[in-house]
């Protein structure tokens, strides 16, 4: 507690000390505290993918950038957001789909019942394929609304909808120079989104850059994870297999146990056991054949023993899908797609005493698909809360969907627990990982660059 002095000298009140986030930062950081905003036009770059067609389905991603905006418009800034939603771009194709379900509407209309302040999402020219081309000068009469008062913000349209936000060339130079050229500041508060894109990257080299509350509490709070009280065992599943199959190898090296499900698993099972899985490419099962020689050596990977096999993707159908065994894999057997764990598996004293007496657990896995196959996920958010001692971290937009939605009770208590740390992305503490420091994450480095080259 310290004593509140007026600028008369008097003393007239008392302020009350809280936990300082940025006390764990690395000095180079520059800080969204030390940017001059009085009428500054800022481009905050957000990480609010939680969008499931045109819906929002968990807040907290937005929640937690609340305390950025706001300190931003109560120091003198116009606010400028920008977040991608989903993966509309097509690597393979090279092209962008433009849905309604992609749309930033919801994270706006989310905003607008929560601070009752308006947004405005610019209306720009989108090409069939390749989406947003340029950022028109039309924009412009909105920033002078937007610096007169008149409106609260504009929301930029999904940042993955402009062809330049994923190009290498001409299309993202333009891009970046054009969004450049909206603001006088860049905050970047999307901790989750580590990809080198336009939005999270290369926009730094052409204006002040400050990283936000948000990134600077998940990046101080990376750090128990770099030194973890030992055993350290982490859960990595879900969808993600293309991002998140490079850094395990790494973080291999760094836990001394991994459990993983969802696409991962089905792709390391075909890989160890020579079995096919439906929709498990041959390139995949390519990437996956170094893990499965690290693990003969090392033994750190549990296996979850019984899946769940369906013969469609559509849903749960009766009669349509059944718990098989790893025990039954042999090389060239074919099943159907492999869904979920079976809550079983994590009955099995391995998988029970690993669980129990780990002192620090990572948790980035939705198990199953969703929302038909739940169960092998809920039952190993259960397992997990009952150890008490472990300090849980559980990261990941669809993993913090899936923990709210299966197990509210345990969802809240987390949020107030010392024992858990719940980060916005999942992709990303994987990356920290893999670095061995969350400094090494390129988003940040180009913070980091800013900086260097402001102050030369
Ligand atoms: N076996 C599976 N087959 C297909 N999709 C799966 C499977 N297991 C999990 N998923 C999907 O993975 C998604 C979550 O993956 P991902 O985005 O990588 O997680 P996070 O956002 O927590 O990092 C969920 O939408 C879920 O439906
Ligand atoms: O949801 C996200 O990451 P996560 O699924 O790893 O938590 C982020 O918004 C990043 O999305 P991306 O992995 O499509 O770049």
């Amino acid at each position: 507690m310290a004593s509140y002095y007026h600028t008369s000298g008097g003393k007239v009140g008392y302020s009350v000390d809280d936990v300082d986030d940025a006390a764990d930062l690395d000095p180079r950081l520059p800080l969204l505290q030390d940017a001059d905003l009085k009428d500054k036009v800022v481009l905050l770059r957000v990480d609010h993918n939680v969008v499931k067609k045109g819906k929002v389905m968990d807040e907290y991603r937005i929640d937690v950038t609340l305390a950025t905006m706001y300190n931003i418009v109560e120091r003198g800034g116009r606010l400028i957001l920008m977040t991608h939603i989903n993966r509309p771009f097509d690597k393979k194709t090279k092209t962008i789909t433009i849905s309604k379900d992609d749309s930033v509407d919801a994270v706006v209309a989310y905003l607008q019942r929560k601070l009752r302040i308006k947004f405005v999402v610019p209306q720009l020219h989108i090409y069939e394929k390749e989406g947003i081309l340029d950022i028109d000068t039309s924009i412009n009469l909105l920033i002078q609304d937007l610096r007169a008062r008149k409106i609260g913000g504009i929301y930029l349209p999904n940042t993955r909808w402009f062809g330049g936000e994923e190009d290498k060339g001409e299309t993202r130079d333009r891009f970046v120079v054009q969004l450049a050229g909206l603001a006088d500041v860049y905050v970047n508060d999307a901790f989750g989104s580590w990809q080198s894109h336009a939005t999270t990257y290369h926009v730094t080299k052409y204006l002040p850059s400050f990283a936000g509350l948000c990134m600077q509490a998940e990046l101080s709070h990376t750090r128990a994870l770099l030194s973890p009280k030992r055993p350290f065992l982490a859960i990595v599943a879900g969808s993600k297999y293309d991002t998140k199959i490079g850094p395990l190898t790494e973080i291999y090296k760094k836990v001394d146990k991994l459990i993983l499900g969802g696409v991962m698993y089905n792709t390391y099972l075909s890989a160890k056991y020579g079995i096919k899985i439906a929709g498990v490419e041959d390139s995949e099962i390519e990437l996956a054949r170094g893990l499965v020689e690290q693990d003969k050596v090392e033994s750190k990977i549990l296996e979850l023993p019984y899946l769940v096999e369906s013969d469609t993707l559509t849903g749960r159908l009766e009669g349509h899908y059944r718990t098989i065994s790893i025990k039954d894999f042999e090389p060239g057997k074919t099943f159907k797609y492999v869904v979920d764990v079976d809550p079983s598996s994590f009955e099995s004293p391995a998988l029970l005493e690993a669980l129990g007496s780990a002192k620090t657990i990572f948790v980035n896995a939705v198990m199953g698909l969703m929302p038909h196959f739940w169960q092998g996920t809920g039952k190993m958010d259960e397992v997990i809360d009952s150890n008490r001692t472990a300090q849980k971290f559980f990261g990941g937009g669809d993993t913090l969907q899936t923990f709210k939605s299966l197990h509210p009770g345990i969802y809240h208590a987390a949020l107030d627990s010392p024992k858990y740390y719940l980060f916005t992305g999942g992709g990303t503490v994987l990356k920290v990982l893999e670095e061995g420091d969350p400094f090494g994450l390129d988003t940040v480095k180009a913070l980091i660059a800013n900086k260097e080259s402001y102050s030369k």
